[in-house]
């Protein structure tokens, strides 16, 4: 080999070698977008199995639309999701773990972005204004970072109205003034439908049928129409349901006073504790639950299990 030659491969290997370490070296410091970065479905899945409880139905879709979503290279829409189900039955919980599976930092990613009816959009005269704001709001990060994911809690009490602003997006459009939403996630949270949830949870209990019996076809058609015609949905006849826009409904069941005891165990160990079965049965029974007479269903599911724990 001539010198020169040498030098030039050397050159040219160390500046691709730097160039790759340097951004290597930037990522580990900084936080950076990696849209096209594969998912971990098993990593996913252990997860979901582990972590969140009596949810078989919501484990089942969500492993199965993120895989699917993720290992398309191409997606012709970005990925709507809309979990739906009583208070504290793990809606908030689930939107976490997927997050931290999309963007490690999760939550607290700059590519993680919730929004809380209540808190972001409270008023309704200014509807408008929120319509605008949240426009630039997700065409500025998905430009910034495509894989970026959204998060709409308390969606039943959003003005029916503002989440349509958002519509043009989650279509099947190439690109939107230069900006291609495809690779974008959206997860919607509501409490619509929980009464329609349980009353299917319910009617299989009473017919002494097994809860991991229920199936998504018992109750997807019933919960999209349900939220469709309910006023209080935040999908309230909203053209993301008239155009199909939303990709899975997702019903969280109630929690039963197992899956309560369950969530005291995982806090206890969360908090380093050695598991006490006996604080663990008082702070399932300090919990109330309905219906009336059969008393089945905890009607905070595990929300408040981390404040009672306190006590002990
Ligand atoms: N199914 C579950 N499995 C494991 N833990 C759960 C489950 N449901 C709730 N939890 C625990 O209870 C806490 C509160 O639940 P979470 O905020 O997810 O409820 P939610 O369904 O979003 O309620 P809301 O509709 O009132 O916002 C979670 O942080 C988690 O610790």
């Amino acid at each position: 080999f001539e010198p020169i030659t040498v030098g030039i491969a050397i050159g040219a290997a160390s500046a691709l070698t730097g160039y790759l370490s340097y951004k290597d070296l930037y990522c580990r410091f900084a936080e950076c977008c990696r849209s096209e970065r594969p998912l971990n479905a098993s990593a996913l899945k252990q997860d979901l199995e582990e972590k969140l409880f009596g949810q078989h139905l919501a484990t089942e879709v969500i492993l199965k639309a993120l895989t699917g979503f993720k290992n398309n290279k191409n997606p012709k829409k970005p990925l709507t999701l809309s979990l739906h189900g009583w208070a504290g039955t793990g809606k908030n919980f689930v939107s976490q773990i997927v997050a931290e599976n999309l963007h490690p930092k999760g939550l607290k990613s700059n590519f993680v972005h919730l929004f809380v009816s209540t808190l972001h959009f409270p008023h309704e005269q200014h509807i408008k204004l929120y319509q605008d704001q949240l426009q630039k709001w997700i065409r500025g990060n998905v430009s910034a970072c495509a894989g970026s994911v959204f998060i709409f809690d308390e969606m039943d009490k959003l003005h029916p109205g503002v989440i349509d602003a958002i519509k043009p997006f989650l279509d099947y459009y190439e690109q939107i003034d230069g900006v291609s939403y495809r690779k974008a996630i959206f997860i919607f949270l509501s409490n619509a439908g929980g009464d329609l949830i349980t009353k299917t949870a319910l009617d299989f209990w009473r017919a002494g049928r097994k809860r991991e019996d229920i199936q998504l076809k018992d109750l997807e058609a019933v919960l999209s129409v349900g939220v469709f015609n309910n006023k209080h949905s935040g999908l309230w006849h909203s053209g993301l349901i008239d155009r199909n826009l939303i990709d899975y409904f997702i019903p969280f069941l109630p929690l039963e006073y197992r899956h309560v005891k369950m969530c005291v165990r995982a806090e206890m160990r969360a908090r380093g504790s050695a598991i006490d079965e006996d604080v663990v049965t008082r702070v399932a029974e300090e919990m109330t639950f309905f219906p009336k007479d059969e008393k089945i269903y905890s009607d905070k599911g595990c929300k408040t299990v981390q404040s009672r724990l306190d006590f002990y």
